[in-house]
């Protein structure tokens, strides 16, 4: 129930509104997910209201909706327990979800909690993002990328780019150092045939800190050196 709540009301205080439908698909998806916890390590975040804020409606945070066009085909690199992707597809079922994860027991339980909430039209891929961007199947075929927690920007725009399509939009959910971050990856991004549409700043319900949300437009196609072989863009970003 505290659940529940937290996440109505955070969703009002960011203008979101949800249908009961979906607020029963994030209360079940909050059970799961502590329920799975005990068995794999899938978030250190399991206090209700932390949940619904911290996970949920940050999740949703990076949601505008002149970018996510009408059954646009998204991938969530470095997807995790699901997140941003599955709150998104929650959000606006009609999308096209990849969730994408180096770490197959994560892939195991996002399957579950599509399968038990009976989301259709969702894709799982096990692989690392550096092989999979090289992939046909996968390489510029979305019209967005999303990504939470997964490198910092210079890093994570090598592992994002290739996937997106000339035209569409890479979107990274940053939190405070966002700035320095930004700033470090200016040549990556334009070597990767990204340019920074906006910034957008954010303030989660009852949380004093600032993140961002970076939007990243693919204006040209990306290189096929890159991405490089899995674990050079950390070990040594653009
Ligand atoms: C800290 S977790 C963040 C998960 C989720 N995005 C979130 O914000 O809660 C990072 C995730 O990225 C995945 N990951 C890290 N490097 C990756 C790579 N090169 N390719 C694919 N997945 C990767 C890890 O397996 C892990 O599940």
């Amino acid at each position: 129930m505290i659940f529940r709540e937290m996440l109505i009301k955070s969703a009002e205080e960011y203008s979101l509104s949800l249908t009961e439908e979906q607020i029963v698909r994030f209360s079940h998806y909050f059970e799961i997910l502590i329920d799975w916890n005990q068995k794999i390590n899938l978030t250190a975040i399991t206090d209700p209201k932390e949940v619904a804020v911290k996970h949920m409606i940050d999740s949703l945070s990076c949601y505008d909706e002149a970018i996510f066009k009408n059954g646009a085909k998204i991938i969530d690199v470095g997807t995790g327990a699901g997140f941003p992707g599955l709150p998104l597809k929650i959000f606006r079922p009609d999308l096209k979800l990849t969730l994408f994860d180096s770490l197959n027991k994560r892939i195991l339980f996002l399957k579950e909690v599509a399968e038990k909430l009976e989301i259709p039209d969702i894709e799982f891929v096990h692989s690392r993002a550096e092989e999979g961007g090289k992939n046909r199947k996968f390489r510029e075929v979305y019209d967005i990328a999303v990504s939470r927690a997964v490198a910092r920007l210079s890093i994570l725009s090598e592992l994002c780019l290739p996937f997106v399509a000339v035209g569409g939009f890479f979107i990274a959910l940053k939190g405070s150092q966002y700035s320095q971050e930004i700033k470090e990856s200016t040549r990556a991004i334009k070597a990767l045939g990204g340019e920074i549409d906006k910034i957008e700043n954010i303030k989660l319900p009852g949380l004093d800190d600032i993140r961002a949300i970076v939007y990243i437009r693919k204006i040209k196609k990306t290189l096929s050196t890159y991405p490089r072989r899995p674990g050079i863009p950390e070990k040594n970003p653009l």
